[in-house]
């Protein structure tokens, strides 16, 4: 592999370990950070992205969107400022680790002999960061300026949710200044040789069902437990699962992304072993394809509430309601890539790019990473570090062509 264009050292800040690319050496610096939830250091990645910003001589705005939680922003001015912007947006933080089943030290960004680098976030999505930030570098280096203004925009809390991060930057008087037309935002990898295009995504729909009931002591047939309830709702949401899950593996043209996933994932209730409990809680984590009529499948869930037993309950922690209208919406703006095969599907997770879609501005969901295993928010989550490396040439095509896309006739 050859070096940077712009020579070796730049780029890591650091020196690089002996014979390392400088774009491999920066990547695994910024993955040692412990942006990782419950207590994600932004101040940390906040501190990073300085020296970045720097170091491309981009001007960077911070702007608070909730105590502690930064969004910050590097502009790069293009030729034509009044026409609508490209955004780059990726997030900072990540998700917790089991570190007892991986194989190494998941903050260490370990590269075994094979190039593969170990580390939460080496896929989700800290590749994508840098390989923003070194196409960048490498355009500037070669003195490409661009027409549109790019924005690389580095947002907090995508992994618990947006609430304190992009939901709530969208409606910021400052994002509406950045005059977005378009917004790249990640994606997941490809086991094989095509890179994954994503139009859409499943809206998330995360559901506490109480079930309360009458409690008393736990030698007798009590009637109209909580128990009985919850169970009833956990028959009729996991019923389900399992006909979706037909419906996923007796169809050839589905993928995750067009059917409705379901997942139990908490359960509460209960003080003693000899108490039959008031109340009884079950959480679930739905994810519902852009095609599902919304309506309609709430009615179904009040229904599934209603006929396990009186006065069961729910409510959301979470909703995303977006239709296949409002992402459809892509199709004026595409990805140009040459000489890539893309598969386009929906995304089967959430990515903040709904809340940009919701604002009505295009977004495409992209991570550049093809014959690689898809582990996000697995162990041992990794990337090789010749795929990450292809993916900034990915960029260094892509970012020049989204840039340079004319005026439509509703621009200035
Ligand atoms: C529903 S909030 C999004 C958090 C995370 N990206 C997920 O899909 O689980
Ligand atoms: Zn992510
Ligand atoms: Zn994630």
């Amino acid at each position: 592999m050859l070096p940077d264009k712009d020579g070796p050292g730049v780029g890591g800040g650091q020196s690089s370990p002996e014979g390392e690319d400088p774009s491999v050496s920066l990547f695994r610096d910024y993955l040692r950070l412990k942006t990782v939830h419950p207590e994600p250091d932004y101040d940390a990645a906040l501190r990073f992205l300085d020296r970045i910003a720097e170091e491309l001589q981009l001007p960077m705005k911070k702007i608070e969107v909730c105590p502690g939680r930064v969004v910050s922003i590097m502009t790069w001015e293009g030729t034509n400022p009044s026409l609508k912007s490209i955004l780059l947006n990726s997030h900072t933080d990540v998700v917790p680790v089991f570190q007892e089943h991986w194989k190494y030290d998941a903050f260490s960004a370990f590269k075994d002999a094979e190039g593969n680098i170990y580390a939460r976030g080496s896929q989700d999505m800290k590749c994508v960061t840098i390989q923003y930030i070194q196409a960048v570098r490498r355009l500037k280096a070669e003195g490409w300026k661009p027409m549109r203004t790019v924005h690389l925009m580095f947002v907090p809390d995508e992994e618990v949710g947006g609430h304190k991060g992009m939901e709530t930057f969208v409606k910021h008087p400052e994002f509406q200044k950045l005059n977005i037309g378009f917004a790249l935002d990640e994606g997941l990898a490809n086991p094989g040789e095509p890179f994954t295009v994503f139009y859409g995504e499943r809206n998330p729909w995360w559901i506490t069902v109480h079930c309360p009931g009458s409690p008393g002591h736990g030698s007798r047939f009590v009637e109209n437990t909580a128990a009985e309830k919850l169970r009833q709702v956990i028959n009729s949401f996991l019923d389900f699962r399992e006909k979706e899950k037909h419906r996923l593996n007796t169809s050839e043209c589905f993928t995750l992304g067009d059917v409705t996933t379901v997942n139990m994932t908490m359960v509460k209730g209960g003080v003693a072993y000899n108490v039959i409990p008031a109340e009884m809680d079950v959480s679930f984590d739905l994810r519902i394809p852009p095609t599902v009529n919304l309506q309609e499948f709430e009615r179904q869930i009040k229904q599934w509430c209603k006929e396990a037993g009186e006065d069961v309950t729910y409510e959301f922690a979470q909703v995303g309601t977006l239709s296949l209208q409002c992402v459809s919406s892509v199709s004026c703006w595409y990805l140009r890539c040459r000489n890539m095969t893309l598969e386009k599907e929906i995304f089967p997770a959430a990515t903040d790019s709904r809340f940009i879609r919701a604002v009505g501005i295009p977004a495409i969901g992209f991570s550049p990473m093809n014959r690689t295993p898809i582990l996000l928010h697995d162990h041992n989550e990794y990337l090789n570090e010749q795929v990450f490396l292809k993916g900034i040439s990915v960029y260094e095509r892509l970012i020049p062509a989204l840039a340079s896309v004319p005026a439509f006739p509703d621009e200035a």
